[in-house]
């Protein structure tokens, strides 16, 4: 163990590819349009040109990059690694009982028989990792086929890879029961178990000659692991520090860096500092070690770890101030590398082809590539002091100060109606939710409500005509007519199905965070800047940068939603919802601005909604719905945080809300959510209407739903995120179910989510049983029958 570590390195990279090469093999291997020989080097290239760029850009010391590829998921190959695979997937085990590649997309993707590995949000990140199922009787077994491929491909290219695992506590803390486990197993029972499996993999790594493993464990910094743990604080502390304890006693073994990206280590900081391991990594951008720091890594402790300070923000876009950083780094005692604070997957390749970005943005920028610049810059000083690096602080110093300076990020007319709006109570209340719903005996709507939640089918030739208008081939004009064509479809469409509430498709709208960062001020996109959201799938966020408003002349700016709803609502005797993306959602979404509170932000984004809202009041839209799907998506990983960002996220939903009409019926909708936590959110928000994601729990969630709630529910009846039509039977049996279990007069029909996923075909039968199923119950709710 005596090959010190790295002083320079990074917790990942991304894997997508600069031009998204792993998703393009990967997807046609999956549709059988390239073979396994294909995929392989394919995916070979990409890691090698990802070793060459990093090497390129300075990371030459042995050890410094980490094995950070994955085909999927860095979970799963956990799964794969020490073959934690759930009975319902055991024939996609090979003949030894191993997980192939092929058995792990099996498990990723799902196969003809089983449903795919649950995916779930990784920490507070807009990554998605697949959820290990363990019972009392999973046989884990090491194999290493997969890090060792990987690990080969590096030794080929001459690059000391530093293999890099999920820590065995995170990789339980976030695994859950397999159906077939016994009642109350709980996952951590099977420590013990899987850390024999470690220990084999630090002797087959010893073996290889490998003098550094990576293993992490970004699960102790949450108060989510108490939950899954049962333990308290210092229980925790006491199991991270017996495991360490137990690793760190293998005799011959690689030396162990633990990681902790995404918060504050708590009372497992001093459990890993005294646990035997060789290094530690601490996020030193989302944490506030302040002196803890210091009085661990002092150096007056010779049994201490190293301290790899993740002093580069990992996950954000934003050009690291240099001389913060300094600040942190000598606060920190005695430092032996500079790391970023998480993995770089959460961010674009690099700002290269990047030329289109507003003005001087650019220069205020770092994606992966130009962090990896900055760790190096960083690591400089600890070689030759801080004032090797005086020319770098002083180009970050000034970038930073003409970003502050910058027309539109400073914008006083902004700040100040901000400032005047939040500091009024008026601005977040409306008139009790009984005085509303009187109000809106106005509209007219039937018993139980049908209407969607917004999009309608993507087609391709949708695709195909904002393609050619973006790349000019047709022309404004004939763009918008070719949408209003679509448009007149869609209402035409619904009204022959006979539902209550239209929409008119979104068929306008690349994507429901893009769109709007498109119409207002404040915002950039880039052409190339992707991120991996699960496997093969990538977002592309949009940059916000600025002061928010509505593009246009004035405070208000101009509206943009309205010209489309107006035309659809021109097309109907029916009311048409106008559609928005509410704040929440576009934040999380997005790549937001660090220079200013999130809240504040939130704000701003609000009082351009409020905008907006306001104009639709006026062209006599009399429903408008406010989308929040990612409303839970930002909730702090300590609860002592948790309070705080749900005064300003439910805040400025209802700023941007409330000021309309008694009358006026607010929806919003919320989907991929935590139904136990939702409905404290759902009652916050004050909307007078909610739909939400349920039919794949078969709407269990309603079981959580208080006995006070009075507000108007829509537990989603059709489960759009697969092309089966449901039956009048099925959506019958949802509808009695949610009939039982939301007040009378106060129940939508409605689909999950939108259909822009689905086809035509199925979109118009489903809907046609959903509103089948809804008269099937109308009329047995005025005839007395199953009521
Ligand atoms: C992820 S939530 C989507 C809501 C949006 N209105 C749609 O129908 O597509
Ligand atoms: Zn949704």
């Amino acid at each position: 163990m005596t090959t010190p570590f790295p002083t320079a390195t990074i917790l990942g990279y991304p894997r997508i590819g600069a031009h998204r090469e792993t998703k393009k093999a990967l997807e046609a291997f999956w549709k059988g349009s390239a073979n396994r020989e294909d995929l392989d080097s394919a995916l070979a290239q990409v890691q090698k040109a990802n070793l060459t760029r990093l090497q390129e850009l300075g990371l030459k010391e042995d050890y410094a990059i980490p094995a950070s590829f994955s085909h999927y998921d860095q979970v799963l190959d956990a799964v794969r690694l020490f073959t934690a695979v759930p009975s319902r997937f055991a024939s996609s085990l090979g003949a030894e009982g191993l997980l192939s590649l092929e058995g792990y997309f099996d498990l990723a993707r799902g196969t003809a028989e089983q449903p795919a590995l649950e995916l779930t949000k990784w920490f507070d990140t807009n990554y998605h990792y697949l959820v290990p199922e363990l019972s009392e009787t999973t046989e884990f077994r090491l194999n290493t086929a997969g890090l060792f491929a990987q690990l080969d491909i590096a030794d080929e290219a001459g690059v000391k890879l530093r293999p890099q695992v999920v820590g065995p506590l995170t990789f339980l803390l976030l695994a859950k029961a397999a159906d077939d486990a016994a009642e109350g197993f709980t996952p951590i029972s099977r420590l013990a178990d899987l850390l024999e499996e470690y220990e084999s993999l630090l002797a087959a790594l010893a073996e290889r000659g490998f003098a550094w493993l990576q293993l992490d464990e970004p699960a102790l910094v949450t108060d989510a692991a108490l939950a899954a743990s049962g333990l308290d604080e210092a229980g925790l502390a006491e199991l991270v520090a017996s495991t360490y304890r137990r690793l760190s006693a293998v005799e011959k073994r690689p030396a162990l860096l633990v990681t902790s990206p995404y918060g504050d280590l708590g009372a497992n900081l001093p459990a890993l500092a005294e646990s035997g391991i060789e290094a530690l990594h601490v996020d030193a951008v989302s944490a506030h070690y302040g002196s803890r720091l210091a009085e661990i890594f002092d150096g007056a402790h010779e049994s201490r770890p190293a301290l790899v300070l993740g002093a580069v923000n990992g996950r954000n876009i934003w050009r690291a101030d240099l001389a913060a950083a300094l600040k942190a780094l000598d606060g920190a005692g005695q430092v032996a590398a500079i790391a970023t604070s998480t993995s770089l997957q959460h961010v674009p390749h690099t700002l290269t082809g990047e030329d289109h970005l507003h003005e001087g943005l650019r220069n205020w920028l770092a994606f992966a590539d130009e962090k990896v610049a900055e760790v190096l810059t960083l690591a400089e000083t600890l070689r030759n002091g801080a004032a090797s690096i005086s020319a770098e602080v002083e180009a970050a110093t000034v970038a930073l100060a003409e970003r502050e300076r910058a027309r539109g990020v400073h914008v006083p007319e902004i700040r100040d109606r901000v400032a005047a709006a939040t500091a009024q109570d008026a601005a977040f209340e409306r008139a009790s939710a009984q005085v509303r719903q009187a109000a809106q005996k106005s509209l007219n709507l039937p018993e139980l409500p049908t209407t969607t939640i917004g999009s309608f089918p993507q087609t391709p030739e949708i695709r195909k005509q904002r393609a050619a208008y973006r790349a000019g081939a047709i022309s404004q004009a004939e763009f918008e007519e070719f949408l209003r064509a679509e448009i007149a479809s869609v209402i035409r469409l619904q009204e022959e199905i006979g539902l209550d509430v239209l929409v008119h498709g979104e068929a306008e709208r690349n994507d429901m965070v893009q769109y709007f960062a498109e119409n207002f001020d404040g915002f950039d996109t880039t052409v190339n800047g992707w991120v991996q959201s699960y496997g093969s799938r990538c977002t592309r966020p949009s940059i916000l940068w600025g002061d928010v408003k509505r593009s246009g002349e004035g405070l208000a700016g101009e509206a943009f939603t309205v010209p489309w709803i107006s035309y659809a609502a021109s097309l109907t005797e029916k009311h048409v919802k106008g559609m928005l993306t509410g704040p929440v959602t576009i934040l999380a979404w997005s790549f937001v601005r660090d220079d200013i509170p999130r809240a504040d932000t939130a704000y701003q984004v609000a009082l351009a909604l409020a905008d907006e809202i306001a104009d639709l009041e006026a062209a006599g839209i009399r429903i408008i719905q406010v989308d929040e799907p990612a409303l839970r998506e930002l909730l702090p990983l300590r609860a002592a945080d948790q309070a705080a960002y749900l005064d300003w996220s439910v805040g400025s939903f209802r700023l941007a809300t409330s000021q309309v009409a008694d009358s006026t019926q607010i929806h919003t909708h919320l989907c991929y959510s935590e139904f136990n936590e939702i409905f404290a959110s759902i009652d916050g928000l004050n909307a007078d209407v909610t739909s939400i994601e349920a039919a794949r729990s078969r709407l269990e969630l309603l079981a959580d739903l208080p006995s006070s709630f009075d507000r108007d529910l829509g537990p989603g009846v059709w489960d759009i995120h697969s092309p089966r039509v449901p039956s009048v039977d099925e959506i019958s049996e949802l509808i009695a179910a949610a009939r039982e279990g939301v007040r009378q007069g106060h129940l939508w029909i409605n689909p999950d989510c939108g259909l822009k996923t689905r086809g035509y075909a199925e979109t118009r039968a489903s809907l046609e049983n959903l509103v089948a199923a809804t008269e099937l119950a109308r009329s047995a709710q005025t005839t007395g029958v199953g009521v």
